[in-house]
């Protein structure tokens, strides 16, 4: 497993101070931001652990499922301090903080994101859309990927559509909307929800952590993203490298 937690920090970090950290990853093994407008960029990842929603499609169960992970195993808590000289580590400009959903904690990510624009890094946020970013968030250097999750994925819509978050991240100028789909009929919905709270730009995802399901399912989809006019973001790190945790 290459997952590597923040290299040279205090092993706990006081509560006040610090972030609940699932993994950080993309320096001592390189990786690149996997989805979305960044696709493509190198990129290192702060995830933070816990969720608010419960998506029996996710990806990332280590972060909240505890019926299944033992959530001492699969976090650490890490000051802000630490963090900043983990990525300052680095030459890598973007710093992805995802989770999990990261916004959680986001009182204590001001600070994170005050220090790591100091040291010259850029931010994307990966977040469900659920918790609207207070102002101090939506800073320069900022931008969310906002991925509102459909009832296909395997969540009730009225725990994870939240017009008035949605509407904080339209407000906010610093939102893209990537909405995960496999089938034509999440793409009529998506263009519900998109209408309905006025969400863009639309990015429209596959799901899938194998090369051939992201094929397959970027063949279906593909014609009717075209046609709306959207964004289409396919999932590189899966191509590039399997969908290996820490990459
Ligand atoms: N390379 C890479 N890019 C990503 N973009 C978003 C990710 C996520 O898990 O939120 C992710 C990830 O896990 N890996
Ligand atoms: S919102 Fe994201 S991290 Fe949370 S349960 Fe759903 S897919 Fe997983
Ligand atoms: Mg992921």
């Amino acid at each position: 497993m290459t997952t590597t937690k923040p290299l040279n920090l205090e092993p706990e970090a006081a509560e006040g101070e610090s972030l609940i950290v699932a993994e950080c990853f993309g320096t001592e093994v390189p990786t690149f931001q996997g989805e979305g407008p960044s696709c493509g960029h190198p990129a290192l990842f702060i995830r933070l652990s816990r969720c608010n929603l419960t998506c029996t499609r996710c990806d990332t169960k280590y972060t909240w499922d505890w019926s299944r992970f033992d959530p001492h195993e699969e976090s650490t808590r890490q000051s802000v301090a630490g963090l900043v000289a983990w990525a300052s580590s680095s030459p890598v400009e973007l710093v992805v903080i995802t989770g999990g959903e990261p916004l959680i904690q986001q009182a204590r990510l001001v600070p994170l994101v005050r220090g790591l624009i100091t040291a010259g890094k850029r931010i994307e946020f990966e977040t469900n859309g659920t918790i609207a970013p207070t102002p101090e968030l939506v800073a320069d250097g900022v931008r969310f990927n906002v991925s509102p999750k459909l009832a296909s994925f395997g969540v009730k819509e009225t725990k994870s559509i939240v017009p008035a978050a949605l509407e904080a991240f339209v407000a906010s100028g610093r939102a893209a909307f990537k909405f995960v789909a496999s089938t034509v009929d999440d793409l009529d919905r998506i263009a519900e929800l998109a209408d309905a709270h006025r969400l863009a730009p639309v990015w429209v995802m596959p799901e899938g952590t194998t090369p051939e399901v992201i094929t397959a399912t970027t063949r279906v989809l593909a014609d009717g993203v075209a046609a709306r006019h959207w964004h289409f973001t396919i999932r590189l790190h899966v191509l590039a490298f399997a969908d290996a945790r820490g990459r």
